[in-house]
């Protein structure tokens, strides 16, 4: 574990980028999507086939880890890496995201935030300094300050709160970081703001001041909806350091990934690939098909014929309309490798874009043929 965290940018086109992340682990193509592993795994789909995918990273979730097996647990086990298999880099989220949105009986204070597991009823605690430990037990390559993620929509005087406690907890993080972290680990700090501008430029000032290798844009994808997240994009990545990765955290849908990269995003992770291809929805460049219709039922044509991942390739929409229906697990685990393979054909089209000084084009293109809904 040698290899210091660095990132190098590439071409400019536009506000678009691409870049590279070096971590101990390998480097991370940019802009990047990351494959949730919420629980140590890509739900229904091995390493291996993430890994043939394209994906460089992955994420896993202190939240969920930390209540099973247990942060210790994985660490006696060599760490998440070995736990799970994937050898490439991993990030992982500092908890408190998840807290709000999957825990019972959570209550919020200065020091942290405690709460009752949704498994087993058993209460914990998270703070910065305990995060921090349980991400390090984990071996996260890429961890997040414990922040807090207000809901939408919220008043603009408890947006302000929330984004100063977030700050407060910046410090704490990364001082509890420095004093346990290896030199190949790296810290991001999250800038909130809700969807208030000068509340997003105070946040990113503030973080700046403390110092971070990377950034992430927290407190969207919470309902406030494509053009609410656009507009916040707009004033705030253009705060931040330009040789610094940015990362739009839980986003999105592919054509909220084209305009994020086009407002400067580096990274982006989001449960919607796997999650719909668990529901038999199939990503395209046209858009979204729901595999279960019955207007598949006798289609010959497989999802993709261009790509060369087997799941878009070598299975009609007839079969895995029949998977679906008859209840058969390879359904769920062929759509969730298709739409994966999908997104990272996405984001390496829109790397070449970039590189080659036709984002624009390629946008637009996309655009226009990416049909979100029939009709
Ligand atoms: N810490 C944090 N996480 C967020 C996530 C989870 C991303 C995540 C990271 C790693 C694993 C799973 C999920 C969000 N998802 C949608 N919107 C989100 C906002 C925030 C946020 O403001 N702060």
């Amino acid at each position: 574990m040698t290899t210091p965290f660095s990132f190098s940018l590439g071409a400019t086109d536009g506000q678009a980028r691409t870049g590279a992340i070096t971590t101990s682990r390998g480097t991370i193509r940019t802009p990047a999507f990351m494959p949730v592993g919420t629980a140590g795994t890509v739900k229904a789909v091995q390493m291996r086939d993430v890994k043939a995918t394209g994906a460089d990273i992955i994420l896993g979730n202190t939240y969920h880890l930390m209540l099973r097996p247990t942060a210790e647990r994985v660490a006696r086990f060599g760490g998440l890496h070995k736990f799970s298999t994937w050898e490439g880099p991993i990030l992982t989220d500092s908890g408190g995201f998840q807290v709000m949105s999957l825990s019972a009986m959570r209550k919020l204070t200065e020091e942290g935030v405690s709460f009752q597991s949704h498994i087993d009823g058993s209460k914990h605690m998270l703070t910065p300094e305990r995060s921090i430990e349980i991400q390090c037990l984990l071996g996260a390559d890429i961890q997040m300050q414990l922040d807090e993620c207000p809901p939408f929509p919220i008043s603009e005087e408890a947006s302000l709160e929330s984004l100063e406690l977030s700050v407060r907890w910046a410090k704490r993080s990364k001082a509890a970081f420095e004093e346990i972290a290896g030199r190949h680990q790296a810290l991001y700090g999250i800038v909130q703001g809700s969807v208030f501008p000068d509340q997003r430029k105070r946040s990113a000032e503030a973080l700046q001041e403390i110092g971070f290798p990377g950034y992430s844009v927290g407190g969207l994808a919470v309902g406030e909806g494509r053009e609410a997240m656009f507009g916040v994009l707009d004033v705030t990545t253009p705060l931040l350091p330009k040789d610094k990765p940015r990362y739009l955290m839980g986003v999105g849908k592919p054509l909220d990934l084209v305009g994020a990269v086009e407002r400067s995003i580096d990274m982006f992770d989001c449960v919607l690939p796997t999650r719909s291809g668990r529901h038999g929805q199939a990503w395209t460049w046209d858009g979204p098909l729901n595999l279960k219709n019955a207007q598949f039922v006798d289609d010959e044509t497989p999802l993709d014929p261009a790509s060369d991942c087997p799941a878009s390739r070598d299975y009609t929409k007839g079969y895995l309309n029949h998977l679906f229906r008859a209840g058969e697990y390879l359904g769920p685990m062929l759509l969730s490798w298709h739409n994966l393979d999908f997104y990272q054909r996405l984001m390496a089209a829109m790397r070449e874009a970039i590189a080659e000084g036709r984002f624009d084009q390629f946008a637009e293109e996309f655009r226009a043929r990416h049909r979100e809904r029939k009709g």
